[in-house]
């Protein structure tokens, strides 16, 4: 019996080809890999890296693929073909250009050393993302924001006007097609309402090492315990507050001598550390939902 031969079995040269990412989750069983690089083989693409992860407390399969075909495959024919394999794996799975930038939101109130670090990646290059606009409840950021020629929009927050700022941020988020909400040191809950409509959209870093000290000034909680490393957490927002997926963690080794001001300095750079990871990775669709845990394919 010959093997079944695609379209053209060269491989597409790197010139001519678009790049593009699938990824999947779906119950585990049998012949799922097999199926996608036969999918892929005869519709001419080119597999250039593949990861994939089963994970036998949930029974489910994760996989992410990075594959090149030539100009003549479009991301439109592709997810109309490989549809048919979603559906007879029971598969959530998307297909993505690679090259195209994910348009993203960024949010601060007082803190900006994240703001300041994301802006300037994204403005080097090392961010693979389109920051469509910065949203704060304060005002303290607006020439930084200006200086990079992106669009600042103050929401004042009050306990009265939190669904009316709320909805001025969905309607952002719509308008300018934003894919990512990055909470970059925004310092207010988010309705559950919210969290729901964007859930999976919205990354938040916690300034701990969580689950340790959730909530409000978790540097003065852990001054107070004596603890010897701090870190920062990078999660995905839920409605219950610091407690979504996390994505990524980076901790820094603290002495008896340290002050709860000193430990806001130092938690800085591995606040930093820690959330342009996670944005970069979720920019580069790295990352996979596995209930309240996350699978990474960095
Ligand atoms: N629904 C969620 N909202 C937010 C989350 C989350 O996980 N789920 N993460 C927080 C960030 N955060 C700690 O990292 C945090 C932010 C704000 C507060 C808080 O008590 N805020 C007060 C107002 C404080 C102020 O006005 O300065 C409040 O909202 O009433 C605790 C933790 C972001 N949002």
């Amino acid at each position: 019996m010959t093997a079944p031969q695609p379209a053209s079995a060269a491989i597409p040269d790197a010139a001519a080809t678009e790049q593009y990412v699938l990824t999947l989750s779906c119950p585990d069983k049998q012949g799922i890999v097999h199926a996608v690089s036969s999918y892929l083989f005869m519709t001419g693409c080119n597999i250039e890296d593949s990861q994939q992860f089963g994970d036998h407390d949930t029974g489910l399969f994760f996989m992410r693929v990075h594959f090149s075909a030539d100009a003549t495959v479009t991301v439109d024919k592709l997810r109309a073909s490989f549809a048919a394999i979603g559906e007879a794996f029971r598969m959530e799975w998307q297909i993505h250009r690679s090259e195209e930038k994910m348009r993203i939101v960024l949010m601060v109130s007082k803190f900006g050393h994240c703001l300041n670090d994301l802006l300037f990646r994204s403005r080097t290059g090392a961010l693979p993302v389109e920051i469509a606009a910065v949203v704060s409840n304060h005002t303290d950021f607006a020439e930084l924001v200006a200086s990079y020629g992106i669009p600042f929009r103050h929401l004042p927050v009050t306990k009265d006007n939190k669904p009316e700022a709320e909805a001025a941020l969905l309607e952002l988020v719509r308008e300018e097609n934003v894919e990512l909400v990055v909470l970059a040191r925004y310092m207010q809950v988010l309705s559950d309402d919210l969290c729901k409509q964007l859930s999976g959209r919205i990354i938040n870093i916690h300034h701990s090492f969580l689950p340790s000290f959730k909530g409000a000034k978790p540097y003065h909680q852990a001054h107070a315990r004596g603890v010897k490393l701090i870190g920062a957490t990078a999660h995905y927002v839920t409605a219950d507050l610091d407690e979504g997926p996390i994505i990524e963690q980076e901790v820094e080794r603290v002495g008896h001598d340290v002050t709860p001001d000193q430990l806001v300095a130092i938690g800085r750079d591995v606040e930093c550390q820690a959330l342009a990871r996670a944005v970069k990775w979720h920019a580069e669709r790295r990352i996979l939902l596995n209930g309240r845990r996350t699978v990474i394919f960095a």
